[in-house]
Formats: C-alpha cells, structure tokens, sequence
C-alpha cells in the first residue's frame, strides 16, 4: 500500500498502539515504529485510526514515559517559550554529546509554539543538515520545511569564509578583503589590517578566527533587518573549547580595539611629520569612529552573551564520568565568563526496563553512578537537571526532532 498524505501527517502524531504496550513493557522508546513509514504503512492499513484517537494515544505514549523514567525535573520549557522579545539559547557540550540533536528539536519546539526561529550552527563540523535530514548549507538563511511557524537555519562555515577570505585576498591584492570583511560585520578591522599581508596571516590563522567570523554573524544579527522577525535564535555551538574561545573573543577584541583608539589618541596629538604616515585628518578620524563603532558591537555581543533576560547557555551531557567532569569544567568557565546557565541535559540515558541483560544492567549501573556524580559537582547541583532518554535510532528529520523535543522541552 502507497503512503499517502494522510500517513506523512497522522505519522508525526499518533503511534501505534502496539508500541505503546511494548514501551509500558520494556521502558524502551522506539522511534522506528513512529517514524518509519513503511511500519506506519503496515500499521495504518489494518485500521486508520481517528486524528483525535491518534492525539490521545500520543498524549498516552507521553505519560508512559513520564511513569516509567526516573525522577527529573523538567525543563521549564514554559519559561523558555513565553514572551515575544528575542531570545537566545546556545546549547555546548562535549563533542557527540547530543548538542545538535538538543538544538534542533529546541528549534522546532520554538517553532511549533509560535515563534518564528533561526537556529545556528558555529560548529566547523556541521550537522544541522544531516540532523533535520534537509539541505541547510550555503552559509546563508535556509528555511526548514515541516513546523508550524517559520524555522529557519544558518550554517556559518569559518573554513569557507577564510578561504574566500584568502583567495581575495590574493586575487585583488588586498583591495578585495575590505569587501569581504564588510561581508561579515568586520570591515573596520580591515582597515586597521589594510597594511598587513593578509593572504600570509591566513594561511596560519591564529587560533579565535574562526570564532570571529561567526561572532562577526552574531553582530549582524542585532543590526541587519532579515533577522528582525526571530524572537527565538538557538545555538548548535561547536565541541567546548571553541565555546569558550568564541566567549572570551568579544572581550579579547573590546581589550585590542580599546589599545588601538589609545594609540590613535596619542598619535593625533604627534607632529605633523606623524601625520605623513597616517594620511589626513579626516581619514584618522574616519578610521577611529569606525574603531569605535566596531568596539560597541563588540560590547554589544559581551553584552548579549551575559543578559541573563536575554540569552541562556544550555549545557548538553551525558551520563559518563568523563561528559560530566567535562560538563564542571564548562560551567565554572562560564561562570568566570558570567554567561548565564540554567538548566544541565543528561542526554542518551537508558530508559527503564524490567528486564535488562547483563550489559544493560551493567551500563545502567555505570550510568546511574555519574549522574549521581552531578549532586556532588557544586557547579551542577543548581541547574535544572533534565534527563533524556537514549532512543533505539538515529533521530532525523523533523517529526523524530519534534518527537525528542516533546520528551526533552517540558
Ligand atoms: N537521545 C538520543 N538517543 C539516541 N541517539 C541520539 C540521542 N541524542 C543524540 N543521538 C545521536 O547521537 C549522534 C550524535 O548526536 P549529535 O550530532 O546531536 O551530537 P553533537 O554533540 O552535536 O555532536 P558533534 O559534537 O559531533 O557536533 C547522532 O547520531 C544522534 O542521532
């Protein structure tokens, strides 16, 4: 039998009543059944069931796994979701903790709820195409198709744009970096840089570049107009380090441009014969406000990345020693960063089951031991502590992000 229409929308929110006998027995969330469409085929083409039986029997599959998962709180997603002034959240983590998968079905959660979202990804190693299972490259806002309200996605790709950035670089003899730069919210900083041999800079990039350029889309974020229509924006942000690199940048080139406008301060009250080496007047002037300017964006990102009305940094684990020793390390650095934190996912944990064999029983031990870890980790204890369930296949695509965000977002 064809899937047909009906199928492609009853499949997002129904399941089959097998499954849930099956998820009572054994606590396992199986997702195949749900979001496999040739299951569906099959479990449809005995009965098609009402979209109102569907709806409860899916309210059912929720309340299932509420009584058999451990005790958690949860994640507070009305706070999250009221209200239409913008908000920010960035999830980061340890590298394949889940961040993506968090991030995406955060999006889309945002986005069935009313709020036309844009979710980001900074990582170098991109996986938002692969995990709303559509094609978001090009480094530009691409529309996801499937939630309610417009959800859109923006894969910013630094090796990309420091290709580019070299090959004009190159190609122009410098006179085409202005342009580039202009591009991505930093064509002060090529005046500033104008003298320098850039094409040779860039092909031993200091380490934060790329954690330039993507603050350098953050900046365009609070100034150019397509952005003006999102009021929530999430973060896939890359593997920890880079994190907190790109969190200290913003106060790292506040700190430089700040020395630079003390140095021009000096060198405009310099001779005339100083004057020789800088151009005109006007030019200095220009170049300082310019400066300037790029130091109040600068100031504005700090700022954004530390209001805790506006943004929030999620914390993405998993119950391993290692994830959450990590996970400590992560929080006190954004403690020192005063970047606020809320809440902590426990992602990937083993859901109950009554009969486990003897490697589940052993990983269930293992795990139930680091997350007790987390009571004793002062820099923990005091987050919302939000656990999900490990599923039995890769979530893809929208319906499965929409289904892992009606566990997760709660
Ligand atoms: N709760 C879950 N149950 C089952 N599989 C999961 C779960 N969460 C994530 N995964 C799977 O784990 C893999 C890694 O997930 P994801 O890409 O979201 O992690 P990440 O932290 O963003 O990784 P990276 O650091 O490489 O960007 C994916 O295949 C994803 O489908």
């Amino acid at each position: 039998m064809a899937i047909t229409p009906y199928h492609a929308t009853t499949f997002k929110l129904s399941c089959s009543p097998n499954r849930l006998t099956s998820i009572a027995r054994t606590g396992f969330v199986s997702y195949p059944t749900l979001f496999n469409p040739y299951k569906l085929d099959a479990i449809f083409s005995s009965s098609l069931i009402s979209l109102s039986s569907q709806r409860k029997q899916s309210r059912k599959l929720f309340n299932v796994i509420s009584a058999v998962a451990p005790a958690e709180t949860t994640a507070e997603f009305d706070e999250m979701v009221s209200g239409t002034q913008r908000k920010y959240y960035m999830l980061g983590g340890k590298g394949g903790v889940g961040k993506t998968s968090c991030a995406a079905s955060l999006a889309v959660k945002f986005a069935n709820n009313g709020h036309p979202t844009l979710v980001v990804s900074t990582d170098p190693a991109h996986s938002l195409s692969d995990s709303f299972a559509q094609d978001l490259t090009g480094g530009t806002l691409v529309p996801v198709e499937g939630p309610l309200s417009p959800l859109f996605a923006l894969e910013i790709n630094p090796e990309k744009a420091r290709e580019e950035f070299r090959d004009v670089s190159k190609k122009n003899g410098g006179t085409g970096v202005k342009d580039f730069m202009d591009g991505m919210g930093l064509g002060m900083l090529a005046d500033q840089l104008g003298e320098l041999k850039l094409g040779e800079l860039l092909d031993t990039p200091p380490p934060g570049l790329d954690e330039a350029i993507a603050i350098s889309k953050v900046i365009q974020f609070l100034e150019l107009q397509e952005y003006n229509m999102f009021t929530r924006i999430v973060f896939d942000t890359a593997p920890t380090g880079h994190t907190l690199r790109l969190l200290s940048l913003p106060d790292f080139l506040d700190a430089s441009i700040g020395k630079i406008l003390k140095l021009r301060q000096k060198i405009s009250s310099a001779t005339s014969a100083i004057k020789n080496v800088f151009g005109q007047e006007e030019t200095r002037q220009d170049a300082s406000d310019k400066l300037e300017k790029l130091r109040e964006r600068m100031i504005k990102v700090r700022e954004l990345f530390r209001d805790t009305n506006s943004t929030e940094f999620v914390i993405v684990t998993i119950p391993t020693v290692m994830a959450i020793n990590e996970s400590s390390r992560l929080r006190a650095s954004l403690t020192k960063e005063n970047v606020p934190v809320k809440r902590l996912i426990v992602n990937q944990i083993l859901p109950p089951s009554a009969s486990d064999c003897k490697f589940c029983a052993m990983k269930r031990k293992d795990q139930t031991r680091a997350i007790d870890m987390i009571r004793n980790y002062p820099e923990l204890s005091s987050l919302l502590l939000v656990q999900a369930p490990l599923v039995d296949v890769e979530i893809r695509g929208v319906p499965a992000l929409q289904f892992l965000g009606d566990i997760i977002w709660k």
